[in-house]
């Protein structure tokens, strides 16, 4: 395995959004509170359908019709819980895809006791910051080598094992985005420290990397995810004076994406 991992080739990361324009995936998300309506102008800006389905009985019935899932345990409570095992099994009984975002896995005992249990039904994708792929990696790769850090490149050998334990594609998140299926990686560059000072760019890009599951090539497609958020967040962080003005200008250059932007994936170092 490369200890550098290879960018992601423009070509494929353009013929994957070149797919997803054409797919326009219905994406069904059990997320939290905080970020639900940025997460579905994120989607709808794209070109995705976004439906938050959250009670039990008919988040178990609607994840069979969605194309993917997003399940993000950030504002956790026993109902929601009890929705998104629910909607995972569903998701799982119908080929469905379904993607985990750990948000804050490691400290509360509720939540990563929760992880666990979604891990074992075994997400297609798993999106993180640092410390929660540590943390969740942690819970399943004791002895693998998993040390704590907290950027994204020293969470890279965490999230190689967590694929490899959990068979899910993993996209650790950051100032560079890594993306494993444990065996392969691909490194995503671009963004603008400025996305972490509003609240949910990261649960849109779960929900974003649901929307890309669903395509054959898992890998090429959660990397490309990644690419269109960066992407979209360094052109909007480029014409903006702080966060208030970053969220109209960011739902404005994700629209704006067009499938050949996508070719150009430079990054001189990272
Ligand atoms: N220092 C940085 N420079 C450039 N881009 C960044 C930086 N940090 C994060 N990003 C980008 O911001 C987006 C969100 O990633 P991040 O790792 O902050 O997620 P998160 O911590 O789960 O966010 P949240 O929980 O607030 O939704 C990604 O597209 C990532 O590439
Ligand atoms: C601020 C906050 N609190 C719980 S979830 C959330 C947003 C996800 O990061
Ligand atoms: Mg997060």
């Amino acid at each position: 395995m490369s200890v550098q991992p290879a960018l992601l080739p423009g070509d494929l990361a353009a013929a994957s959004f070149s797919r997803f324009r054409s797919a326009a995936p219905l994406v069904h998300c059990l997320t939290n509170e905080v970020v639900q309506s940025f997460t579905a102008n994120v989607l709808l800006a794209l070109g995705a359908s976004p439906a938050m389905v959250v009670e039990a009985e008919e988040a178990a019935q609607f994840a069979a019709l969605a194309d993917a899932l997003l399940i993000n345990i950030g504002t956790l409570h026993a109902d929601r819980a009890r929705a998104m095992l629910a909607a995972a099994e569903t998701a799982n009984g119908a080929g469905r895809p379904w993607v985990l975002d750990p948000v804050a896995v490691g400290g509360l005992h509720y939540r990563t006791r929760f992880a666990r249990e979604l891990l074992a039904l075994r997400p297609a994708a798993i999106r993180g910051n640092a410390s929660e792929i540590m943390a969740l990696a942690g819970l399943d790769a004791r002895g693998r080598g998993v040390d704590s850090a907290d950027d994204s490149a020293a969470a890279l050998p965490a999230a190689r094992a967590l694929a490899q334990c959990s068979g899910a594609v993993v996209a650790v998140t950051g100032a560079v985005d890594f993306v494993t299926d444990g065996e392969r990686d691909y490194a995503v560059c671009g963004g603008d420290p400025l996305m972490t000072r509003v609240v949910g760019t990261g649960c849109a890009l779960s929900a974003v990397v649901a929307a890309f599951a669903v395509q054959p090539d898992r890998l090429a497609a959660v990397a490309t995810a990644c690419r269109v958020m960066s992407l979209a967040g360094e052109r909007a962080c480029a014409a903006v004076r702080g966060p208030g003005s970053f969220v109209p200008a960011f739902l404005d250059a994700l629209y704006a994406l067009e499938v050949t932007d996508l070719q150009e994936n430079v990054c001189e170092t990272y």
